[in-house]
């Protein structure tokens, strides 16, 4: 009351009527910002991530199509933290000095680094997490990483950059492990994985068909003398002390006796592996990539590569061209990104120097598999 009569004393009345007026609009305003904070603070909280989700629930309703044409665009925020991952998975890699026995994946960091730059999109958000339908399942150092790479540009094809060795290493670990590791993928793309050493493994058809009876499987075959001598440059190249390579290929080097337990030799015995698999998959369900072809004419090789996976002829000499530094063809732009890129450094060494004779002697002795390889799947590779 004191107050009152104090200010209506003190106050003159037209003084009074706008401060009333200053408070009332104060209070309003203060309302509107409540209001305005309660419906839209929760929306700028992760503003990105709902625009992602927005945008790949709206793809998911849209024709194949359309969704793939727009799929970098429901990934792209995704990119940075696949980068993040697979650096850290490189790091992993580095520190481990032991990498067979400390990585799930059994991978180079070079294949993780091949991985890292050529398919940083490969982990959309949308699809689901699926086994594969495809396998590149050999053979080692036959160009199965070109193939590959090759392949995954396709819109309709979601692979797996690193080797899980499932089928080989790691089966004890089940299908629900093996699945996690897989791109997530529409309902109408393929899954993709390739780990060469499949091929040779006793037990991988068997497990392979047990996951799946209709798994398509790719096989890249290569001259396998050359493929030989490709393996223990590879082998050199990580372990110097090693003997040589004539000396590893043979029991008894004057009387010709190949050692076929050395799995450099073992490996190119084509035909030997093929009736294994045959046991368990129809011809029909085996497609042999020529490595030879594979680098005068990458397109053609990948035109039938996707005519075997059902897939539109969308790979094309256009997505080519021949590197001469490098002495193979690249790609003009891979599938994330725009720039030109080849395979790594493990790819295309050059190979160690091997005596003309012991080549021939080498050359005598696939012959007979070789035959017999080319009766069985009816195409004669031009070996020999
Ligand atoms: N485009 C292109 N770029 C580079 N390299 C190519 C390409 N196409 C096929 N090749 C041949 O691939 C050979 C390596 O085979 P893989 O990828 O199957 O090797 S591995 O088993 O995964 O280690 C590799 O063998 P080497 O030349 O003996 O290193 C290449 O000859």
């Amino acid at each position: 009351m004191a107050y009152r009569f104090l200010s209506s004393r003190i106050v003159p009345p037209s003084n009074r009527l706008s401060r009333r007026f200053i408070f009332i609009f104060t209070i309003s305003l203060s309302f509107m910002y409540l209001c305005y904070s309660i419906l839209f603070c929760s929306g700028t909280i992760m503003p990105n991530q709902r625009l992602e989700e927005h945008h790949c629930v709206r793809l998911k309703n849209m024709g194949s199509k359309k969704l793939l044409q727009k799929s970098h665009y429901c990934t792209i925020s995704a990119k940075a933290r696949v980068i993040s991952d697979e650096t850290r998975a490189v790091g992993l890699l580095n520190l481990t000095g032991n990498q067979s026995k400390h990585s799930a994946f059994q991978k180079t960091t070079q294949d993780v680094l091949d991985h890292k730059q050529s398919n940083n999109t490969n982990s959309p958000k949308y699809g689901n997490k699926k086994l594969p339908n495809a396998l590149i399942v050999g053979v080692k150092k036959g160009g199965t990483r070109a193939v590959l790479e090759f392949i995954r540009i396709h819109p309709d094809v979601r692979a797996l950059g690193t080797e899980p060795h499932f089928f080989d290493r790691n089966y004890d670990k089940g299908l629900d492990w093996y699945r996690g590791l897989m791109p997530r993928t529409l309902d109408s793309q393929i899954t993709m994985e390739k780990t060469p050493s499949y091929f040779v493994t006793r037990e991988a058809p068997r497990r392979i068909s047990n996951m799946s009876r209709e798994t398509k499987l790719i096989v890249v075959v290569r001259n396998p003398v050359t493929r030989a001598i490709s393996d223990y440059t590879q082998t050199l190249s990580k372990k110097p002390d090693i003997p040589s390579f004539e000396e590893l290929a043979f029991k008894n080097r004057s009387q010709g006796m190949v050692d076929t337990s050395w799995n450099a030799i073992r490996i190119g015995m084509y035909i030997l592996h093929l009736e294994n698999w045959l046991q368990y998959f129809r011809l029909s369900q085996i497609h042999f990539v020529s490595g030879e072809r594979l680098i005068t004419d990458p397109a053609g090789e990948l035109g039938r590569v996707q005519d075997f996976l059902g897939l539109k002829r969308i790979i094309t000499d256009k997505h080519f061209y021949f590197n001469r530094t490098k002495g193979f063809p690249c790609l003009k732009k891979p599938e994330s990104s725009s720039q030109p890129r080849c395979l790594g450094k493990s790819k295309g060494r050059t190979h160690v120097q091997i005596d003309q004779e012991v080549i021939e002697q080498l050359r005598e002795f696939y012959r007979p598999f070789n035959v017999k390889f080319y009766e069985m799947v009816g195409h004669d590779f031009r070996w020999d």
